[in-house]
């Protein structure tokens, strides 16, 4: 037996022989089975030849079908557990590689191959934990072809040109390679190669499928449509735990990192010996370039294989950081028996191949993890410090060190927490005040809808807040404001009326004064009255629409005080909220990051068993409870200060009722006043009407034979004012009577004196006739009768004359 080396099967590259059955072509020309398959055992003997694998499929073997579950599934398994893995398949053309691998899987048809097995299995693996695991997962398609790496999934399309002919075959496919460069840890990267992300297995189907339609194919007598190239695709997977993954998923035992790990599924050019294909010209140089690669290979697991070389140092590993898996595909047919010896053998050695697979973390799960370690190594120098008494003095003087750096930390919290505590009690008596303050607005606003009045409110919620106090102040000089309108405007009627509100022996009222004053005294008294009552009455309307002009400026400068001050307070109280809140938010975080520390400290001293580490345990456990109590406390706090913000909105509605209330109040007021005002109007307006009317009667009266004197005697006066106008009066009119009595005489004699006058005018009148007839009668006169006569008409002219100036006189005494 060539190889029967157990070794760690988990660090060697695994083997298998999958032996795929006769083809038609092969069973056409009467080939035979050349492998015999050792019955329950991973072995398989060719001529004299015989190999012990991992695992043997077909011909008798495992089943082909059992190769994904039995030899690629762990890979899978490992690729997410953060490890590499590559899937090789090997062997000469037309051996089976690309069945096995399923490297021409288009997604729709499942062909049994590894690849398609694989998408399914990431998958659904994926889908079942995307709960808790966040998946990146990429893949890219390589093609090594005469030493040079192509991009399959390259999304610039090839160029197509002629060759030397015009068939259709001929036609090249000039594609440019990627670079390959050598990282600074000893890798190598390939230069821009795509790399497309997949969301679903048919996605990445897709791009498989894609890639192996740009893939070099040529034909060659082994097999028409034979790969001629190394093809490798390669599935990406990053993964990260989302926060809230519960505990027992695969990232427990590396921490809160990132796993990025690759698998890469293999299928190899065919190995065949170039005479074999019968290839020439150019297929032949591409198949010397394809074993010259196969070649380089060989020798690697050659050399790896070979315990005295490694050991010698040349090689290590296959891949190095990988968990690698080789299908050595071969042909049972007797007429590829070489080829499927080489196979083998190479297979055989292929074996000792030690990988050092290790899982890959990212940069910041690394830094994590040297973090843990230095923790871990301070517990564990705790622990020795605290257990042995024996340790250098040098050694105690660093863990004395430390304990004073945690004893100062421990101060700082213990600092931090009575800081805490202090503004906790602080928040606690601002959020009592702001309850108070919601109190008294509560019973403001309850007492101004139970109709109370502003006193009594004001009087009950003197410790309210200011700002219902100065709404109230405002609403009650208001009132005040209009109280005294009324108040004025009622006195200045009182007064009008006790100004006419005589005593019993004068005027008792108007209807009496006016029924009485129908003298003449009384005229003029009354035409005094009226004259005052006018005046009275305009200077009346003057004050009050000045007044009530006042009152409507007065108004006017109230709401815009008023507009002003709820507005400036309150963008005060929504500022003083909005800062009550941060602050609450501040203390909240502040307090959460504490806990967040403890926590840590907590965790840190968890492994610790011994009795200082238990008690310490204890300690933290009882801050962190205080903490969290006092989280909930803030948490607590914090409604109770939206709850208070809610308050303030309804106050602040309530104030705008209460405002509407006094435009209400005051437009009814100012109506009120008006109509008040109109009223008096009115009402005068009736009364002068009235007393002219009377005035008008009493003229009527007077013309037509007024009763001077006995209307007089009934007038002595009540009042000093009056009795002394109606002495005054009185006095006047016994002139004037005087005066008529004497006019009276002078007319009476006057009147005598004329009727004498006219008695001897008359004879006169007939002396002269009887003289003129006399003298008729004699025919001449007498010159001394003549003379006597004419004395006598100048006598009577001059009492005629007389008589018409007393007449004059006594008329005009008449009149006055
Ligand atoms: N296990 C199997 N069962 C049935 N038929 C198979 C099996 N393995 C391979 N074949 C058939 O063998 C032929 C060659 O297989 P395949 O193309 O996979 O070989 P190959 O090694 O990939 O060749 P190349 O190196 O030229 O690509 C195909 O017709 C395929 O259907």
């Amino acid at each position: 037996m060539e190889n029967s080396e157990n070794k760690d099967s988990s660090q060697c590259v695994r083997v298998a022989v999958n032996i795929r059955p006769l083809v038609t072509s092969e069973l056409l020309v009467g080939c035979t089975d050349c492998i015999t398959v050792v019955a329950g055992e991973p072995q398989v003997q060719i001529g004299s030849h015989a190999f012990t694998y991992d695992n043997v499929f077909g011909s008798a073997g495992q089943s082909s079908s059992r190769i994904f579950d039995e030899f690629v599934a762990p890979l899978v398994d490992a690729l997410f557990h953060g490890y590499n893995g590559t899937v090789l398949a090997y062997g000469q053309t037309g051996s089976g590689k690309t069945y096995t691998m399923g490297t021409n899987y288009n997604g729709e048809e499942h062909n049994g191959g590894i690849i398609p097995k694989v998408m399914e299995t990431i998958f659904s693996r994926v889908n079942a934990k995307k709960e808790s695991t966040e998946f990146l997962i990429r893949v890219s398609f390589i093609e090594i072809f005469k030493e040079e790496v192509f991009d399959l999934l390259d999304p610039k399309p090839p160029v197509i040109s002629k060759g030397d002919g015009v068939s259709l075959a001929k036609l090249h496919v000039h594609r440019s390679p990627i670079q390959i460069r050598e990282t600074v840890n000893g890798g190598i990267t390939l230069v821009g190669v795509t790399e497309v992300e997949v969301r679903t297995k048919e996605e990445m189907a897709s791009f498989l499928l894609c890639g192996s339609l740009s893939r070099a194919t040529g034909s060659t007598n082994m097999n028409s449509q034979s790969s001629r190239s190394h093809a490798i695709f390669t599935i990406s997977m990053e993964q990260k735990r989302i926060a809230s993954c519960p505990p027992g998923s695969v990232h427990d035992d590396s921490g809160d990192d990132i796993l990025c790990a690759k698998l890469h599924l293999v299928d190899l050019a065919g190995s065949e010996r170039a005479k074999r294909t019968g290839a020439d010209g150019l297929r032949l140089r591409e198949g010397i370039h394809i074993n010259k690669g196969l070649l380089a290979l060989g020798n690697v697991i050659s050399a790896l294989g070979d315990e005295k070389k490694r050991k010698e140092g040349g090689h290590d590993s296959l891949g190095g950081n990988c968990k690698t898996v080789m299908i050595a595909c071969v042909s049972p047919a007797d007429t590829n028996a070489e080829e499927t010896l080489n196979t083998l053998k190479y297979a055989n050695r292929a074996r000792n191949i030690q990988n050092k697979a290790i899982i890959n973390h990212d940069p910041m799960a690394a830094q994590g993890q040297r973090m843990r370690n230095q923790i871990e190594q301070l517990q564990a120098e705790l622990l020795y410090f605290r257990g042995d008494s024996s340790a250098s003095s040098e050694e105690l003087q660093i863990l004395k060190h430390k304990i004073s750096l945690l004893e100062a930390s421990n101060a700082e919290l213990q600092r931090e927490l009575q800081e805490q505590r202090i503004s906790c009690e602080h928040v606690m008596r601002r959020a009592i005040d702001a309850q108070v303050e919601k109190d008294s607005l509560i019973m403001i606003i309850e007492s101004a809808r139970n109709g109370k009045s502003w006193d009594e409110i004001d009087s009950e919620s003197k410790q309210d807040v200011d700002l219902v106090k100065k709404y109230v102040g405002k609403i009650q000089e208001l009132e005040v404001e209009l109280l005294r309108l009324q108040s004025s405007n009622s006195s200045r009627r009182s007064e009008f009326v006790d100004y006419l509100d005589l005593d019993n022996d004068g005027l008792h009222s108007k209807n009496h004064f006016f029924t009485v004053s129908d003298t003449k005294t009384a005229d003029m008294s009354g035409a005094n009255e009226d004259e005052e009552q006018e005046l009275e009455h305009s200077s009346l309307q003057e004050k009050l629409d000045r007044e009530l002009k006042e009152l409507d400026k007065k108004i006017e400068q109230k709401e815009a005080e008023m507009k002003h001050f709820t507005n400036v307070d309150t963008s005060v109280l929504k500022q003083h909220y909005e800062r009550k809140v941060q602050e609450l938010e501040q203390e909240k975080r502040s307090l959460q990051k504490e806990i967040e520390e403890l926590r840590f400290n907590l965790a840190n001293i968890s492994s610790a068993s011994d009795e200082g580490a238990e008690k310490l345990k204890g300690d933290y456990l009882q801050k962190l409870n205080v903490l969290e109590a006092q989280v909930t406390t803030l948490k607590k706090k914090q409604d109770a200060q939206s709850q208070l913000s809610r308050q303030k909105q309804k106050s602040e509605e309530a104030a705008k009722r209460l405002q509407d209330e006094i435009q209400r109040i005051k437009t009814q007021k100012v109506v009120q006043l008006h109509q008040k005002i109109k009223q008096e109007s009115e009402q005068f307006r009736l009364w002068k009407t009235s007393r002219e009317k009377e005035v008008l009667q009493r003229g009527w009266q007077k013309r037509f034979g007024g009763e001077l004197n006995g209307r007089c005697s009934g007038y002595d006066g009540g009042d000093d004012r009056l009795k002394k106008e109606g002495r005054r009066n009185e006095y006047e009119m016994h002139k004037l009577l005087a005066l008529n009595q004497r006019q009276k005489m002078v007319l009476q004699r006057k009147t005598e004196e004329a009727s004498m006058a006219s008695k001897r005018l008359k004879e006169l009148l007939e002396s002269r006739k009887s003289s003129s007839r006399e003298a008729s009668g004699t025919g001449n006169s007498s010159a001394p009768g003549i003379q006597a006569l004419m004395q006598a008409i100048e006598h009577e002219l001059e009492v005629n004359v007389r008589v018409h100036e007393v007449r004059l006189e006594y008329e005009r005494q008449m009149e006055e």
